[in-house]
């Protein structure tokens, strides 16, 4: 049953993508030969032809529902993968849903709570505020009189998610076996990270602990504010928490008949992403228009509020590290030394010339820095440094691909806000004062004040331990002498054995001689006794040794 779903469906997608001129995505995989039977039997047409290809896919999937839109949403921050006019089409993809009955939403809010609408809320809006294609977001007041957000899950998504993902790896399998574009892309494992993300937004509770992180982490800057969560309000397909109110950040007209600083709010926007990434190692990873607002109630003094958690990014001490050191050298054009971390840390095989991947680095730079010091882009940067770390057979770690669109996302933003935002001059000074507390010698009395108690329990034991050790160390050794001795007599071995073969075979040769024609200038009786003699001292010699 299910698979004569999927097959509808393909046929459905096929029909699609022909008509909108896509069948080249198509060619390598077995959908090609049903594409050529659609287009003898003119089951379809290709339209579209005066646009570019990006502007076919987008309409394309655009068609193809939800699901398809939201893979294309965010296939459009992967720079690192995609060409640009693919890239920049895929960004315009609009998630626009119509929204579900009211009367759902309450059932689902009352199931979920386990408790009549009423006795929750004194107010429910019945119109929606917005309307995606998971869930739906309402206004409310709560008993007490907080003015609430419920955020909802829409009813059934589930199970169209799971048949769109199934048919996603289909082709993404397709993809890969058939096409060296879509091994290059790694097509299953975008599909996999999709899937990630999809059932992540799916369980509310993950978004309502992914805010309250987020809210605790800024509790003491206010230059980002959080809503806070409803936590006995929260389950796994109902979210309420509380309601904010400011200026859409895409409004930059609004923002400006507000009298806001913008230059202080563009590097602010900057210091909120580097205080997450290198403070917190923890950053807001979906960071759209729709979920940014202004408090511009001191338009001198702009604040952010941030909503919509669901997409969270979490870096290790090695990321920031990366980041850190790379960034810095990247600002001093210093791009042997870029090559050498990447080499020093193993992100990229020893074998890997060192020169060769600096040379690599350099081209794939230095365009960036053809730039004003006002369009230098960090997050261009990362793009073409994971490009060519690729090509050196880097596995470019998920969450730094997800930074790297953060990046571009807030260097973009900053820009509208501000055209004439220079991002070091806000990153500069944030990475030295964290390389410097992470790596200076005060950092490393800190670690080591902090080790001390470990170390102090461990002392008594140290004794025994280094005994240990040295026995180990010794044992090794003898090892090594033995393993050594034993090479040798093998060697010795095996060059006896081959002496013994050959005198053997020798002997064996003489006795065979010995039954064929002998030369003539050899009298056959001697001849026989002095080839019986030989044969029987090599066999001799071959046994001796
Ligand atoms: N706490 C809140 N206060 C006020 N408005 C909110 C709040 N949370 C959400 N909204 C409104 O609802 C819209 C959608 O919310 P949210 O982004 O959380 O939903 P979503 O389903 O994840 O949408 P998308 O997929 O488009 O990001 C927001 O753009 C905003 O207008």
């Amino acid at each position: 049953m299910t698979s004569l779903l999927t097959l509808r469906r393909a046929f459905v997608i096929n029909r699609i993508l022909i008509r909108h001129g896509l069948e080249e995505f198509l060619a390598p995989t077995p959908l090609s030969r049903l594409t050529q039977l659609m287009r003898l039997f003119a089951l379809t047409s290709n339209r579209n032809k005066s646009l570019n290809r990006g502007q076919r896919l987008n309409q394309a999937l655009t068609e193809l529902g939800p699901i398809f839109i939201k893979l294309g949403q965010m296939l459009s921050t992967r720079r690192d993968l995609l060409p640009d006019d693919i890239a920049d089409e895929l960004a315009k993809l609009q998630d626009k849903v119509a929204p579900f009955e009211s009367e759902v939403a309450i059932n689902v809010v009352e199931q979920q709570l386990n408790s009549p609408i009423d006795q929750v809320f004194s107010q429910f809006d019945r119109t929606p505020l917005a309307s995606a294609s998971v869930a739906q977001v309402h206004s409310a007041t709560l008993i007490n009189g907080d003015d609430v957000v419920v955020k909802i899950i829409r009813p059934g998504i589930k199970k169209k998610i799971k048949a769109d993902l199934k048919l996603l790896y289909l082709l993404a399998g397709w993809f890969e076996k058939y096409s060296s574009t879509g091994r290059r892309l790694h097509a299953k494992t975008i599909i996999k990270d999709y899937q990630t993300t999809l059932f992540n937004e799916l369980d509310l509770r993950i978004e309502a602990a992914n805010t309250s992180q987020l809210k605790r982490n800024f509790e003491d800057n206010s230059i980002l504010y959080v809503p806070a969560v409803y936590w006995d309000l929260c389950r796994k397909r109902v979210m309420v928490q509380e309601k904010i109110s400011g200026i859409p950040i895409g409004d930059i007209e609004a923002l400006k008949s507000a009298d806001v600083d913008m230059r202080l709010l563009a590097h602010r926007g900057v210091e909120i992403f580097f205080t997450q990434v290198f403070k917190h190692s923890y950053f807001h990873a979906d960071m759209h228009p729709g979920n940014i607002f202004v408090d511009a109630s001191n338009p001198q003094d702009p604040k952010y509020i941030g909503i919509d958690c669901g997409i969270m990014g979490t870096l290790n001490e090695s990321d920031k590290r990366y980041l850190a050191q790379n960034f810095v050298a990247f600002f001093n054009r210093d791009y042997r030394r870029i090559a050498e971390l990447h080499l020093d840390s193993g992100w990229i095989p020893a074998k890997v010339s060192v020169e060769e991947f600096e040379s690599a680095i350099r081209t794939a730079c230095e365009p960036i820095f053809g730039k004003p010091l006002d369009e230098i882009s960090f997050g261009q940067f990362l793009v073409q440094l994971f490009q060519t770390a690729r090509r050196f057979e880097m596995e470019v770690q998920p969450q730094l691909v997800l930074l790297q669109k953060t990046l571009l996302y807030i260097e973009g933003l900053g820009r509208q806000l501000y055209p004439k935002l220079d991002l070091w001059e806000t990153a500069q000074p944030f990475l030295k004062s964290w390389l410097k507390e992470t790596y200076g010698p005060k950092a490393v009395w800190l670690k080591m004040k902090n080790k001390a108690p470990e170390w102090l329990e461990q002392l008594p034991e140290m004794p025994d331990k280094i005994n240990k050790l040295l026995d180990q160390v010794e044992k090794r050794e003898e090892h090594q002498h033995q393993l050594v001795n034993a090479i040798q007599t093998l060697k010795k071995a095996q060059s006896r054995g081959a002496q013994k073969i050959v005198w053997a075979l020798a002997g064996t040769a003489l006795v065979m001689a010995g039954f064929s024609e002998l030369p003539g200038w050899l009298s056959a009786q001697w001849g026989d006794v002095g080839l019986l003699t030989l044969s029987l001292v090599c066999f001799m010699v071959s046994f001796r040794s």
